[in-house]
């Protein structure tokens, strides 16, 4: 049975659709040696923001085949790290939409209101009403940095609280923002004009210390700026000095530069600046979501099923594979077959999709390729995850052309490996709906379903030559199960294609290229 780690606080929900398919392992506040230790037992992780999963961890966890993130944020996993070891890792991204959205509207009204310090005065027994008097949220300007799913949701909320909406977003529509009632706006003019400003962006490289002394210095004195996307996007020393300052009127945050938030001159601030312990996602809603979201997949992908919410396979979600299932069999099989004929170290793979898998869709089928190719390689570790990393870390240039035009098939695949040893092709198409044929060897037609074991001579079209092969391997008790020819003329080259039943014996394949015609022969296992 799979193991399965839980190292956050995850609910019930997701560790029963655990339980289901493997044992389940929950030990919370692991220290990072601890987790190191520990990994190496367990097929699948799941987490939320806490557990750190450095390049360290994905190393030592060597059954790992995916992690789960209960959540939307995988920045605490070395997403790269986990691609190249072909560990997939999956999230959450609208398991806790609304609750991270609300707890930003929360903060907004929050800090408008001083709600928490005019609660703290109350219970402290004070009954002060002239400390706390506030600003209203209506007509007021809200700058909105990241129009996503929680940034639209945001958006809706505060249009109907009458606000007015700016929006920055580099990668959205007009047209989309427009349907969220949002003026879109260059960044600066949403820092200028805004009277409240709040983050919904991914933390990356363009996005970190995004907000700082200089775009600070841009703001309103009256602004308010909320953070409930991901620590590191405002620099945290420089807007406690603009608070200080009056260069902006407050802020509230959700998330921190480092979490735990340890010492910090943030905590020092008065009823201006309100800080809560990254409970974005905390309701408990969401978390019921995000933990179905993503026990359903770690399930499904210990079952040898697609994940629905893939961060490092892009293209590759459950709808787009049952389409294409057939043909990614058909591209991994050519993949493998062209990989063993070709021999030696593949250096250029030559991809051409053709008639109804000339369209993007069809990206997957190259990396269905480039894994059958990588498997005489790599073998079991070679998988759609790392596939392309792995290909490009090993030099291999890879071309695909795409043709429109059907000829004999709806759809046909042709792989060409130019290696250290030469140049060798193969094509294939479907019968039917999803029997694998290959059509093509070397420039050669030829029409049969490929085998486990298989032998391909190249040889000289003339009378005798089948029957020497023939009793050649018979003499060594091979068992031929098929056979085929291919020729483009009478009597000149031609490719010969043999099913055999079991592994072709050590040393026999030396014997047949001695079979007088034959230049050249090779033998696969697929
Ligand atoms: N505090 C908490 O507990 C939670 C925090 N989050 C965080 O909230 C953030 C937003 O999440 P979602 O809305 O679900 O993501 P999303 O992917 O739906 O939206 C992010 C938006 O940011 C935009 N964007 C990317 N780079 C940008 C840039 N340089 N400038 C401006 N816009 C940029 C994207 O185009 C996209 O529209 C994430 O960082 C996520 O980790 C999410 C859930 C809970
Ligand atoms: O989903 C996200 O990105 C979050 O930040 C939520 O984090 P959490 O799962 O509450 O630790």
């Amino acid at each position: 049975m799979s193991k399965v780690l839980v190292s956050d606080s995850i609910d019930q929900a997701g560790i029963d659709i655990l339980s289901q398919v493997a044992t389940v392992d929950v030990k919370i506040g692991l220290k990072p040696a601890e987790l190191r230790e520990i990994i190496g037992e367990y097929d699948a992780l799941m987490i939320r923001s806490s557990t750190r999963v450095t390049q360290e961890i994905i190393e030592a966890g060597t059954q790992l085949k995916i992690i789960g993130r209960a959540g939307v944020g995988v920045d605490n996993v070395d997403v790269p790290a986990a691609t190249r070891r072909g560990i997939v890792v999956v999230n959450s991204p609208e398991g806790n939409t609304i609750a991270a959205a609300e707890h930003a509207l929360a903060m907004i009204l929050a800090l408008s209101r001083h709600i928490p310090d005019a609660n703290a005065s109350v219970k402290r027994g004070a009954w002060d009403r002239n400390s706390f008097v506030g600003a209203e949220v209506y007509k007021k300007t809200l700058g909105i940095v990241g129009l996503g799913k929680i940034g639209s949701h945001v958006a809706n909320v505060a249009r109907a609280m009458g606000m007015k909406l700016l929006a920055y977003d580099p990668f959205i529509s007009t047209e989309r923002a427009e349907q969220i009632g949002c003026q879109l706006v260059e960044l600066d003019l949403l820092f200028q004009q805004a009277d409240y400003i709040t983050l919904h962006i991914p933390k990356t490289p363009e996005t970190t210390h995004l907000i700082n002394a200089v775009t600070l210095a841009k703001m309103k004195p009256t602004a308010r700026i909320v953070n409930c996307a991901r620590g590191g996007i405002i620099e945290e020393s420089a807007l406690a000095a603009a608070i200080k300052a009056g260069k902006i009127a407050g802020a509230a945050l959700d998330v921190f530069e480092s979490e735990p938030l340890g010492e910090s001159e943030l905590r020092s601030l008065g009823k201006e600046v309100i800080l809560t312990p990254h409970l974005g996602a905390s309701t408990a809603e969401a978390q019921v979501n995000v933990a179905i979201d993503v026990a359903e997949q770690i399930r499904d992908v210990l079952l040898g099923l697609p994940a629905r919410s893939a961060v490092n396979i892009p293209g590759l979600g459950p709808d787009v594979l049952e389409e294409l299932k057939p043909y990614m069999q058909l591209a991994e099989t050519l993949g493998n077959l062209v990989g063993q004929l070709a021999g030696g170290r593949v250096e250029v793979l030559n991809i051409r999709l053709q008639g109804e898998l000339a369209t993007n869709k069809s990206q997957p089928l190259v990396v269905a390729a480039l894994k059958g190719l990588l498997y005489q390689a790599l073998r079991e570790r070679v998988n759609y995850v790392n596939a392309s990393i792995e290909a490009k870390e090993r030099g291999i240039r890879v071309i695909e052309t795409r043709d429109a035009s059907i000829r004999d098939y709806a759809g046909t695949l042709h792989l060409e490996a130019t290696g250290t040893l030469g140049t060798h092709s193969v094509t294939g198409a479907l019968l039917g709906e999803r029997e694998i044929h290959l059509t093509d060897v070397d420039g050669f037609p030829i029409n049969v379903p490929p085998s486990k074991y298989m032998v391909f001579t190249l040889h000289r079209d003339m009378p005798g030559i089948i029957g020497k092969l023939g009793s050649l391997l018979g003499s060594f008790n091979v068992n031929i199960a098929s056979m085929q020819v291919g020729r483009k003329i009478v009597r000149g080259d031609a490719v010969m294609a043999l099913s055999i039943d079991d592994p072709l014996p050590e040393g026999i394949l030396d014997e047949i290229i001695k079979v007088p015609g034959i230049r050249d022969a090779y033998t696969v296992t697929l």
